[in-house]
């Protein structure tokens, strides 16, 4: 039975029950449930708190996991990571109370409060700057205000909460996060379980980065239109009643799909539409 480590709360848990539903994995029916058997796909799942799914995965416990990268490093726990899975996405920045110019340098000496304190104080060392960390579980924005700390390195997702606290970000960030699939370094066993699962959910992500695009192009303009659309091996060509038409069919990234759709329209491609994909072996 392949053991599987899965966020039971926080900013990764939904994202994460949601792709594995979609990769056709059984979901827990209760918030407080910490294990699901799924004897049909030979997979148990363990529903644990983020910070800790790379210490058991790490230890060899627990054949895979869902984790943030900033979690995992953070663990120092012996990890490789599997897949990026495009959800929660973040940054992970110093900041301290606005009105000043702060630059990283200016850390030296301070007492700096996080919740990822081994992120934190390998960043300070490879600085060469000495300063205090400060470990705290959360709501670490208001920590300055309460006197405790005289800057923050914090999760930064919209900036929202760096504002409201009269907080400016500075430095570089020390880790672009998002949740990730991790395995024990040097892992990679070839069991069919686990192969399936790799890429049962790497065929979700994928494709809920791409959309189905469709459009029925005059055979004139073909060639520029399979250039906006090459797809990802090639665009599948059928032919149409109409002979001097012809119906293309090609994946189309998210991020670009409305421009795609402009361009394919302005060379007079008609009946344009996008769809969804919910699943995928692209690759
Ligand atoms: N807006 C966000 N707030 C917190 N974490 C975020 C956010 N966006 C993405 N993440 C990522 O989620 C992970 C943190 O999740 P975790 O569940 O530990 O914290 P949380 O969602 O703040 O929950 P809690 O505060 O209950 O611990 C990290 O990998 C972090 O980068
Ligand atoms: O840039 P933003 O969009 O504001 O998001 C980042 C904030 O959200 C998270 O806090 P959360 O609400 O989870 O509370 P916590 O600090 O107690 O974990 C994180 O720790 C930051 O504080
Ligand atoms: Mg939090």
């Amino acid at each position: 039975m392949l053991r599987v480590a899965v966020p039971n709360k926080g900013a990764l848990s939904e994202s994460s029950a949601e792709i594995l539903q979609e990769a056709g994995y059984r979901r827990r029916s209760d918030s407080k449930d910490l294990t699901v058997l799924d004897p049909a796909n030979g997979v148990e799942f363990f529903f644990l708190r983020p910070k800790d799914i790379a210490i058991y995965v790490g230890s060899g416990q627990l054949d895979l996991g869902i984790t943030g990268r900033d979690l995992a490093l953070d663990s120092g726990a012996p990890v490789d990571e599997l897949l990026s899975l495009g959800f929660g996405r973040s940054t992970f920045r110093y900041a301290a109370p606005q009105g000043k110019d702060w630059s990283t340098e200016d850390l030296g000496g301070l007492r700096i409060a996080t919740s990822y304190p081994n992120l934190v104080k390998a960043d300070l060392a490879a600085r060469g700057l000495e300063a205090t960390v400060i470990r705290l579980d959360g709501a670490v924005e208001i920590s300055i205000q309460l006197g405790v700390a005289d800057a923050i390195a914090d999760v930064v997702e919209s900036g929202r909460s760096l504002r409201q606290n009269n907080l400016v970000a500075f430095g570089e960030s020390l880790c672009d996060s998002e949740g990730v699939l991790i395995e024990r370094a040097g892992g990679g066993s070839t069991d069919k379980t686990r192969k399936q699962l790799i890429a049962r959910v790497q065929g979700v992500v994928f494709a809920q980065q791409y959309l189905m695009l469709d459009y029925d192009c005059p055979k004139s303009i073909l060639d520029e239109a399979v250039k906006i659309t090459p797809g990802i091996e090639s665009p599948t060509l059928s032919p149409m009643a109409d002979e001097n038409w012809i119906a293309v069919r090609a994946m189309v990234s998210r991020k670009v799909h409305n421009t795609v759709m402009d361009d394919l329209a302005d060379l007079g491609a008609k009946a344009i539409l996008a769809s969804d994909i919910r699943s995928c072996r692209a690759f």
